[in-house]
């Protein structure tokens, strides 16, 4: 069994019993009385590597990372940073988040908002949707094709923006297959928790130009950024590096100019 296997076991045990409280009419509803999505794709697709700042309390491979009290707080710093999306953990079994730390950042902020979590069944979308998110991860080692695809055509049509992940080159394939357009590429393998920072390069040439990449994971700081940025991500998406620092703020600001660095420009130009 692998981490990913016992994550996903545990997340089928805690929707159950959401299930068995909240039908998915009541969801339903909920979701129609929010305020449409925001698309993040147009600031995702500008000029300049974007950050999606990370709302995160504890990961499996480290434990805890943050006692984060106030995750609408840290979600306003991260955005008067300059952050283009705000993360949020919504597992809670391992990263000990939940569904209303979501509805906090929403409150909060007005940038977009993702869903982070381990989603495998249409009623996870729903609830994203009613707490107010504007994005949810959909994980392709935890999904098979069928799956994939029609939970990306469901996100769609509640409005949510999908972001792909991917680890090796036969899930990009995978997620090309099912029309993705926003893919990200996690550093960390989900199945050994490792980091490999070779993984973007690696996998991006696998991507074309028209699809946004997200690097993600194992940013330490600007350094990361501009690496990252060499091989063609438009956008960052940091946790660790946030949550354990002091100023939330700055760092995301640091993480920003690295990303519109002069030397970088001649990516951005539309082609
Ligand atoms: O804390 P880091 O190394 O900056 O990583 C952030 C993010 O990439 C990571 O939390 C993540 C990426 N994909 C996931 C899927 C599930 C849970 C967590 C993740």
């Amino acid at each position: 069994m692998t981490v990913l296997d016992d994550i996903l076991a545990g997340v089928a045990e805690d929707l159950a019993e959401r299930q068995s409280r909240v039908s998915l009419d009541d969801l339903k509803r909920q979701a129609d009385k929010q305020p449409p999505a925001l698309d993040p794709m147009p600031a995702f697709r500008a000029e300049g590597v974007s950050v999606i700042a990370e709302v995160k309390r504890s990961s499996p491979s480290l434990g805890a990372l943050a006692d984060i009290k106030n995750p609408a707080q840290l979600a306003a710093d991260y955005a008067a940073g300059g952050a283009a999306a705000i993360s949020v953990l919504t597992e809670q079994r391992r990263f000990n988040g939940t569904l209303d730390d979501l509805r906090a950042v929403r409150g909060q902020v007005d940038v977009p908002v993702l869903r982070k979590d381990f989603i495998t069944t249409s009623y996870q979308l729903w609830e994203a949707r009613a707490a107010g998110a504007d994005m949810a991860l959909l994980i392709v080692a935890a999904l098979d094709q069928n799956a994939l695809e029609s939970l990306i055509d469901r996100a769609r049509s509640i409005g949510l923006t999908p972001l792909i992940e991917v680890h090796d080159e036969a899930e990009v394939r995978r997620a090309l297959d099912a029309d993705a357009d926003l893919i990200g590429v996690n550093a960390r393998n989900l199945k050994t928790l490792e980091v490999d920072r070779q993984t973007f390069e690696r996998l991006a040439p696998h991507i074309p130009d028209s699809v946004v990449k997200v690097a993600e994971s194992g940013v330490r700081g600007p350094h990361d950024v501009i690496e990252y940025a060499r091989f063609g991500a438009n956008v960052v998406l940091v946790g660790e590096t946030l949550v354990k620092g002091d100023d939330p703020r700055a760092t995301v600001a640091d993480l920003v100019a690295a990303g519109s660095h002069p030397a970088l420009q001649h990516r951005w130009q539309p082609s």
